[in-house]
């Protein structure tokens, strides 16, 4: 290793050390300075008793060690780590305000700030709150329901076409296929045609350049001057550079008269204006399109693989999801083309769907920064207060398998969403949270779903299917645990 990185890591260890450490005094102040209630803090582990907890998570996983402190201690605990606390809050009966305390209350912005060179200054992460707040609902706008429909059959000509390259019948590996699929689906309804049609692969390879931003030493150091945050930035002002262009072209075809009006998610947001007037600039719309895809695109994929997984080794799953397909293609008359209404119409796909986010969720930990302290009820009835200045820590993945909320959290059962159980529902108003909830739930539920199930549906119609491999393990290195390795699904094409 050369001096000058020697001595660049050092600087950055000595500006983390110094960043914890002012952020230690921060929190001890804002803890001795507002005290909201005499209520005690929940039980902490920390120094000599942390060794176990840090090596269960180290060995088994964040689900293990939650299992195990929440046997211990109960719902919630903190873990106290020089100076640093995480706070666990364990089942929905404690989530209330983690989802829905206001931003000067529990700041969800403090948690992403490596995404503010990404984004850029001015968009999400990196605006302020106000302005924050009114780009939330351009994504809103975009992505509800009524323009939901608009792209539709764009997502139906993708899938179309992609898998007519398929064979008479052959073996795939699915998360492969996926993955395809989504960054297609998501170049032409959420990018644009004009990217999906002239610039797809440079767009994919600085939109790849870009995601290094979320590797672990861009996410502990954003603005250090590393050669991955170096390739992130010149990505985001290539970026930049080629939706400025294409707002520009739009808006001056808007402007003379002659321009067709797209119907796609870009466009949705170069017409979107703030409550004073404002339009959007053209820095405001590449930071919120890339908002988007950051959201959209691996977890879209990842889900639409667990589906396929759990639904191929689920036979009756299987066969009523087909049969589901089978009788919506009867009464629409082609069961080769199907619109959102028939999409709607899917409960069991939905379900299905539905249960495989539950048992795989995206996000297995969602976490915040708590700015004022609040007191909280656990269902035992024990009442905490939980200081300022914590982290706090939502185990999605624990939370959706809490037996007294999923009757057998370990089977796949997509009927426990049915109308006759409802335990998402029974369970409390945080009992499901894949697209996490309250202030901050994700903007493209119904499109993800509306996107999954296009997919899926195609697949159902027209394909018999098997799992070929074994059911695969979780991969927890990624950003979104993913299936591990290849899954093999062998097709063959059902006659027209
Ligand atoms: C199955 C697919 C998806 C899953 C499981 C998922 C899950 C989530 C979750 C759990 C959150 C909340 C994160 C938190 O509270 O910290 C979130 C936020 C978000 N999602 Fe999704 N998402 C999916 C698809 C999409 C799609 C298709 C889009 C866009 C087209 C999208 C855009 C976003 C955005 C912009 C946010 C941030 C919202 C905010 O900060 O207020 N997501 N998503």
């Amino acid at each position: 290793m050369d001096l000058t990185n020697i001595g660049i890591w050092v600087a950055l260890v000595v500006i983390w050390i110094a960043t914890v450490l002012a952020k230690m005094a921060m929190t001890r102040r804002m803890t001795r300075d507002h005290p909201v209630s005499n209520r005690p803090h929940p039980p902490v582990v920390s120094g000599f008793f942390l060794l176990n907890p840090l090596r269960v998570l180290l060995t088994k996983g964040v689900k293990a060690m939650t299992h195990e402190q929440h046997r211990a201690l109960g719902s919630v605990f903190t873990l106290s780590f020089f100076g640093v606390n995480i706070t666990f809050l364990v089942g929905p009966e404690v989530l209330d305000h983690f989802f829905q305390g206001s931003e000067s209350e529990i700041s969800h912005c403090n948690v992403f700030e490596f995404m503010v060179p990404i984004l850029g200054k001015g968009v999400g992460f990196g605006a302020d709150i106000t302005t924050r707040t009114e780009q939330m609902r351009f994504h809103n706008d975009a992505l509800k329901r009524p323009k939901i429909r608009n792209y539709i059959g764009a997502m139906l000509q993708e899938v179309e076409e992609y898998l007519a390259k398929w064979g008479q019948h052959g073996t795939v590996d699915i998360k492969h296929e996926m993955e395809q699929l989504v960054l297609l689906i998501s170049s032409r309804c959420l990018l644009g045609k004009e990217i999906r049609e002239k610039m797809l692969d440079e767009a994919h390879t600085l939109f790849r350049d870009l995601s290094g931003g979320m590797s672990l030493t861009s996410v502990l150091f954003p603005y250090a001057p590393t050669p991955t945050n170096r390739r992130r930035d010149a990505a985001r002002a290539k970026l930049a550079k080629m939706f400025t262009e294409i707002v520009k072209s739009r808006r001056r075809g808007s402007s003379a008269g002659h321009h067709v009006q797209e119907d796609d998610v870009l466009q949705n947001l170069i017409d979107s204006k703030y409550k004073d007037g404002r339009p959007t600039t053209e820095a405001e719309v590449t930071g919120l399109i890339i908002m988007l895809l950051f959201g959209a695109n691996n977890t879209s994929s990842v889900t639409s693989t667990w589906t396929g997984a759990c639904l191929l080794s689920h036979g009756r799953w299987l066969a009523a999801a087909a049969e589901e397909q089978r009788e919506i293609a009867r009464r629409y008359g082609d069961r080769r083309r199907i619109d959102h209404d028939a999409l709607l119409e899917m409960d069991t796909l939905h379900r299905c769907v539905k249960e495989a986010l539950r048992m795989h969720p995206v996000i297995p930990v969602f976490f915040r920064k708590l700015l004022r302290g609040f007191t909280l009820r656990t269902k035992e009835g024990i009442e905490y207060e939980i200081p300022g200045g914590h982290h706090l820590a939502s185990p999605a993945l624990f939370n959706s398998r809490l037996p007294y909320v999923y009757r057998d959290p370990n089977v796949y059962d997509p009927d426990r969403f049915g109308p006759q159980r409802q335990e998402d529902k029974a369970g409390g108003r945080f009992s499901f949270t894949a697209f996490g909830g309250g202030r901050h739930s994700c903007v493209g539920e119904a499109y993800a779903y509306m996107q999954i199930k296009v997919i899926w549906s195609y697949l159902l119609r027209n394909f018999e299917l098997k799992l070929v491999s074994p059911f695969p393990d979780t991969d927890w290195s990624k950003l979104v645990p993913s299936p591990k390795g290849n899954v093999m699904v062998s097709y063959k094409r059902v006659p027209a």
